[in-house]
């Protein structure tokens, strides 16, 4: 592996202790409409699992529509007009088309690249939270190489739950004190573009951020922040 040293030293030094540099930032991010557009790639693949039934494609607008609960859920509301289907059989033909086709049209949104590392750079302990399968949400991380600036990367499967239940949520915050966080509840942030997001920010007790770029809905739900574009994270949270 390639390392960037300025970046290394930059880590090291903002990660340490020894240099009194206050490490007392979690950042945590969902995926799917905050961090990437991955509505075509996500749609193609459940029109794939829709046409494997049998069943006419959906445009694309219904099955964003339908995005956010994780995929057990994507694939009951996907073929909720296929009375005959077994959950676990569509979740594996969708598994099996999406692996394949994770980043055709998915891209970052603008600014996500450059916003990461400069929070990154200021020691802030950052990771993702989705409630997409964790096996793919890593892939897709990886190739944007986004995982380098991660502490952790959690999905759908990781845990047993899925947002706006806690579990995930812990699960970071461990990983987080066992690589130095030592900040509290008000120093941790969620970004997210769905109401499971800001649910899941309200549940445990931490500062919500949402986006409004993305492609999920807020529903009823209060967030403390919201945002036009990636980049107006530094000015709340720095
Ligand atoms: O795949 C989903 O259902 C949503 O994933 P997200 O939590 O990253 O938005």
């Amino acid at each position: 592996m390639l390392i960037n040293y300025p970046d290394f030293f930059k880590f090291v030094f903002s990660h340490s202790p020894v240099y009194g540099v206050a490490v007392n930032k979690l950042i945590i991010f969902d995926f799917d409409g905050t961090l990437a557009d991955t509505r075509t790639d996500i749609g193609r693949a459940v029109n794939s699992v829709r046409t494997s039934y049998g069943l006419p494609e959906f445009p694309m607008d219904k099955i964003v529509g339908y995005v956010g609960g994780g995929r057990t859920q994507l694939m009951e509301k996907s073929l909720h007009d296929q009375p005959e289907k077994d959950i676990t059989e569509a979740c594996n033909r969708f598994t099996e088309y999406y692996v394949r086709n994770l980043v055709v049209d998915t891209r970052l949104y603008d600014g996500v690249s450059e916003t990461i590392k400069a929070l990154w750079s200021k020691g802030y302990f950052l990771a993702v939270l989705s409630n997409k399968p964790g096996d793919m949400c890593r892939k897709i991380t990886a190739f944007f190489g986004l995982n380098q600036y991660l502490i952790t990367t959690l999905g759908g499967g990781d845990v047993s739950t899925v947002k706006p239940e806690p579990e995930g949520f812990y699960e970071v915050l461990r990983v987080a004190r066992e690589k130095g966080f030592n900040g509290k509840k008000e120093n941790t942030w969620m970004v997210g573009d769905h109401h499971t997001d800001l649910q899941l920010a309200l549940n445990v007790g931490i500062n919500s951020i949402f986006c409004k770029f993305g492609f999920g809905s807020r529903l009823e739900m209060n967030p403390d922040f919201e945002i036009e574009r990636f980049n107006e994270i530094k000015s709340i949270i720095i």
